[in-house]
């Protein structure tokens, strides 16, 4: 049976949900998936790096806590030490979930690069390469016979990018409209609920729901990245950063909040594109009291949802969690469950 060797790139909420999942189901996962996964290389800020070609110890990785021991207590290094890494371990797959930087997508998309440029196949829930460096990322992948897998980068653990591509051939996709963040939506929730924007906020962060900084979710950077990986994916826009206009949810009061409800209205962040007649492609983010019989109003928490506009379809909505550790662990699971796949086929049609 094959096993996956994989490194973890960043040792934080998503990726050591993903380590979890390997070391308590790791049987079942083989047994279900024809495959198995054994990480041989970890590397994080704050804990330091190792590699073990015979497969990490997980449980032990596990219980290292960040700030007060590093992996160089375990016979590793307290540097992240990434390109190295990421370039010399024994990894098939690199899993990237360090922090999404929404400016350029650094140092992520190095991380990306040197993994495609060493013989290794990415999965990365990180939306900044996929957003801001997606179509060279893509094309380095492709020239090298490797994969990019990104599902977890729009809605977790929701596959609304492989839904899409799989139902959209055939059909006229005019656009889309969704919210595409959990923590804000958390975050609106919570205040409606009557705790304060800070208590919501730190809520969401508690549930693993927020970015490192979590005015991304707020100021909607973090949609502005999912709007524009939506869009040039399944739009085939060739959208940049700056097509995509932005406002968040921080100048909404509690008072804007009670006043919507008092009218049969909710407030949402909702992300938006659509195709123009010229066809060119139209996309913003920002915040909309939507009537409560909107199909976005009902959205509840954490979730996401997004309304495809088609021509022989309709609307088609797809919803489901749209943060969360084990839901973003999960989706770096399809992610490798996606390659496996890929690969199973190759080999039968060689
Ligand atoms: N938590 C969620 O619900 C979701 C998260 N994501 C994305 O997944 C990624 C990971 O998310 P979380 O695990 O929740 O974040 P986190 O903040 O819990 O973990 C990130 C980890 O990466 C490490 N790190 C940061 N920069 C690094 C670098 N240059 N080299 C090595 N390690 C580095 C940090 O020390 C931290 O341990 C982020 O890009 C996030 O935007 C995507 C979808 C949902
Ligand atoms: N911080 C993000 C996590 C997923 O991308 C969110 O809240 O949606």
């Amino acid at each position: 049976m094959t096993t996956y060797d994989i490194a973890l790139i960043g040792f934080g909420g998503v990726n050591r949900t993903l380590a979890e999942l390997i070391a308590t189901r790791g049987g079942e996962l083989r047994r279900d998936l024809g495959f198995g996964l054994r990480v041989v290389a970890i590397t994080d800020l704050r804990l330091g790096s190792l590699v073990r070609g015979e497969g990490i110890d997980l449980e032990k990785a596990l219980r290292l806590v960040p700030g007060a021991a590093t992996f160089r207590d375990h016979g590793g290094s307290a540097e992240a030490d990434n390109e190295r890494i990421i370039r010399t371990c024994p990894a098939d797959i690199i899993c990237e979930a360090t922090f999404t930087n929404p400016t350029d997508g650094e140092p992520a998309a190095s991380h990306v690069r040197w993994a495609l440029d060493s013989g290794k196949s990415v999965c990365t829930t990180n939306k900044g390469p996929v957003a801001l460096h997606g179509a060279e990322l893509k094309a380095m992948a492709r020239q090298n016979g490797l994969h990019f897998e990104f599902e977890g980068a729009v809605m977790s653990g929701t596959p609304v990018l492989r839904f899409a591509k799989r139902l959209f051939p055939g059909l006229s996709l005019h656009g889309f409209e969704g919210i595409l963040n959990g923590t804000s939506n958390y975050v609106l929730g919570r205040m409606e609920d009557g705790l304060s924007f800070d208590e919501a906020v730190r809520e969401a962060q508690q549930r693993g729901y927020a970015e490192a900084d979590p005015t991304a979710d707020i100021d909607g950077y973090d949609v502005q990245l999912k709007v524009l990986i939506l869009a040039n994916e399944l739009l085939g826009a060739n959208l940049t950063l700056a097509d995509v206009k932005r406002e968040g949810i921080s100048a909404l009061t509690p008072g804007d909040l009670r006043q919507a409800g008092s009218e049969g209205r909710r407030w949402k962040l909702v992300g938006s594109a659509r195709r123009n007649p010229d066809g060119t492609v139209t996309a913003q983010v920002a915040p909309a009291a939507l009537p409560l019989d909107h199909g976005l109003a009902g959205v509840s928490g954490a979730n996401n949802a997004v309304s495809f506009s088609t021509d022989l379809l309709g609307a088609v909505t797809v919803a489901g969690p749209g943060a969360g550790r084990m839901e973003t662990a999960y989706a770096l699971l399809s992610d490798i469950i996606a390659m496996h796949e890929a690969r199973s086929r190759e080999t039968a049609n060689a």
